[in-house]
């Protein structure tokens, strides 16, 4: 058994899987530079089975990482753990991690295969990943429903094939922390092997219990936990990465046990899946929401003048919530950037670092002081801006009291294929008019579902934030935008919906073209 918790991240798979939330190759990368940075001990970077272009996001994710272990899911069959096996093949260190659901549900209504017959799939699977690589994480999908002797039998099976970590899945959400803490005394004491292996939880939030049920897990004897970022996941999503490391370290007193986890990146990884995935975390989410550290009321905000500790359980630093007091202007540089930004948790390459200087020079001319949610928004948009095909090139809207003229949005948009096109548009409301003109010149018919824009940062020229959601004939989408100017923050969070939709239809083309 070791000695701390290893953090599993499936952000990039089963937070992937959640609609709403899927990214491209690019931003996938992005995405695992960011876990790496904070030390995960796992990245799950999908399922190679499941697309050409999740298998590459794969491959192109474990050439890149050099210290975490990049994982694939795979099921029990011979096709997925080839894919998975040939997609982790440049990773330093890799594993297939392969599963076959063990339910009495499952079994009978899903899968169609008996007892015997699912014991045999997951032998041979685990047989075949272990010609790929050492390291083979088996799960028993929807375990929390399966009868404990069949479970105990399966688990026993996969040790004795080579699987070096069990994972034990509540995959419908539908535990408590009593009955998982007893689950694993059962399996880790009663099963033959139990101390060749490290058993993993993999709750998910059906009834709001993942964390509870994942740090029950850890005292019943589980040594890994299968978490994703902002707990992004399928339905109500999986346990919240930041949650369960953030429970370890601050009760080591009670649970005795933490992880590896850089949890001062913590709070920069969430805020750039969020602008990655275009879903905003909520302002009172546990850790990374805004009022995560917020004191309003006056009886709190005495208390934590007189001592942080009355209302503080964390210190925000501890999480990247950054307290610095160094102000940047437009007489800073590239290295109080840079340094501002590492301690928000963004790690910027020199080229991210040019291209974010330019914005934040001309930002800190129009501007007195700028702001860490500046730094922020100038960062999460370079990482959104940057993905493209479509950016604005020149935006001008006129709108006043007079009822008898419209506004008037005219709009230059540049394609990456390098055409320009302009389109007027005028309608009752400037932004109808802007997102109509984006509309007609991307062809890109869409409904408008929910659009909102909020100030992120102070002073008189604070930075806005639009936030809108479509929807499109078959799926809804959200995107997001910032800038001084609340008209060009909508503008591009409209635009940024845009792009999303039109890099998935080229992805769906590319896709079928190879079948
Ligand atoms: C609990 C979880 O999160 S599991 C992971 C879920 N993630 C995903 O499904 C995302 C990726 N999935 C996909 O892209 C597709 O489902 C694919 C490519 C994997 C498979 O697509 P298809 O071949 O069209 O199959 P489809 O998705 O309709 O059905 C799943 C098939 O896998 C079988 N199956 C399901 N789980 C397993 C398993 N663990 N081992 C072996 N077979 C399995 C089902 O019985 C079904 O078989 P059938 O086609 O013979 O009826
Ligand atoms: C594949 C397994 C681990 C899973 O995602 C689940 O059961 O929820």
């Amino acid at each position: 058994m070791t000695d701390r918790v290893k953090i599993f991240d499936t952000t990039l798979r089963d937070g992937e899987q959640a609609p709403g939330f899927s990214m491209s190759a690019g931003q996938k990368l992005a995405m695992a530079e960011a876990l790496e940075g904070l030390r995960v001990d796992v990245i799950e970077a999908g399922f190679a089975a499941a697309s050409p272009g999740d298998f590459e996001g794969i491959k192109a994710i474990a050439e890149m990482v050099t210290e975490a272990t990049v994982c694939s899911l795979a099921r029990c069959n011979e096709g997925d753990i080839r894919a998975s096996g040939e997609a982790i093949k440049p990773a330093r260190s890799g594993r297939i991690h392969t599963f076959i659901a063990t339910s009495p549900l499952h079994r009978e209504f899903k899968l169609k295969m008996d007892k015997d017959e699912i014991v045999r799939r997951a032998i041979a699977a685990i047989e075949l990943a272990r010609q790929y690589t050492d390291d083979v994480e088996f799960s028993c999908e929807d375990a929390i429903r399966t009868e404990r002797d069949y479970l105990k039998r399966v688990v026993e099976a996969a040790i004795q094939a080579g699987a070096s970590t069990i994972n034990i899945p509540d995959t419908v959400g539908y535990t408590t922390p009593e009955e998982i803490t007893d689950l694993f005394q059962f399996l880790t004491t009663e099963v033959e092997g139990a101390d060749d292996v490290i058993f993993s939880a993999h709750c998910h939030d059906d009834l709001g219990l993942a964390v509870a049920n994942s740090l029950a897990a850890v005292r019943g004897g589980a040594r890994q936990v299968e978490c994703a970022l902002n707990g992004i996941g399928e339905r109500a999503g999986n346990c919240a990465m930041e949650e369960v490391v953030m429970a370890l370290r601050t009760r080591r007193d009670f649970f005795g046990i933490d992880t590896r986890v850089r949890t001062e990146g913590i709070y920069g990884a969430s805020k750039l899946l969020a602008a990655i995935t275009g879903n905003a975390v909520p302002r009172n989410k546990a850790i990374v929401g805004k009022n995560a550290f917020a004191h309003e009321s006056g009886i709190h905000q005495h208390g934590v003048l007189a001592n942080r500790e009355t209302y503080e359980i964390m210190k925000p630093e501890h999480v990247g919530v950054s307290t610095d007091n160094l102000v940047l202007g437009k007489h800073s540089g590239r290295a109080a950037l840079k340094n501002r930004a590492e301690k928000l948790g963004f790690t910027l390459s020199d080229n991210q670092l040019q291209s974010i200087f330019v914005a934040f020079k001309e930002l800190a001319d129009a501007k007195k002081e700028v702001f860490d949610s500046d730094i922020e928004a100038l960062v999460l948009g370079e990482a959104v801006g940057s993905v493209g095909p479509w950016e604005i090139e020149s935006l001008y809207v006129s709108a006043g009291s007079d009822e008898h003229r419209m506004p008037k949005a005219t709009v230059a948009l540049k394609h990456k294929d390098g055409r320009t096109q302009t389109h007027v548009s005028e309608m009752a409301g400037p932004m109808n008019a802007v997102f109509d003109a984006i509309s007609r010149i991307t062809d890109t018919p869409m409904t408008l579902e929910h659009y909102a824009v909020t100030s992120v940062s102070g002073g008189e020229d604070a930075m806005a934030e639009a936030t809108v959601r479509v929807a499109t004939e078959f799926e809804t989408y959200q995107g997001r935008g910032a800038s001084t100017d609340t008209v060009l923050a909508s503008a591009r969070a409209y635009l940024d919906v845009i792009n999303r939709v039109e890099r998935r239809t080229v992805r769906q083309a590319s896709i079928a073209a190879q079948h």
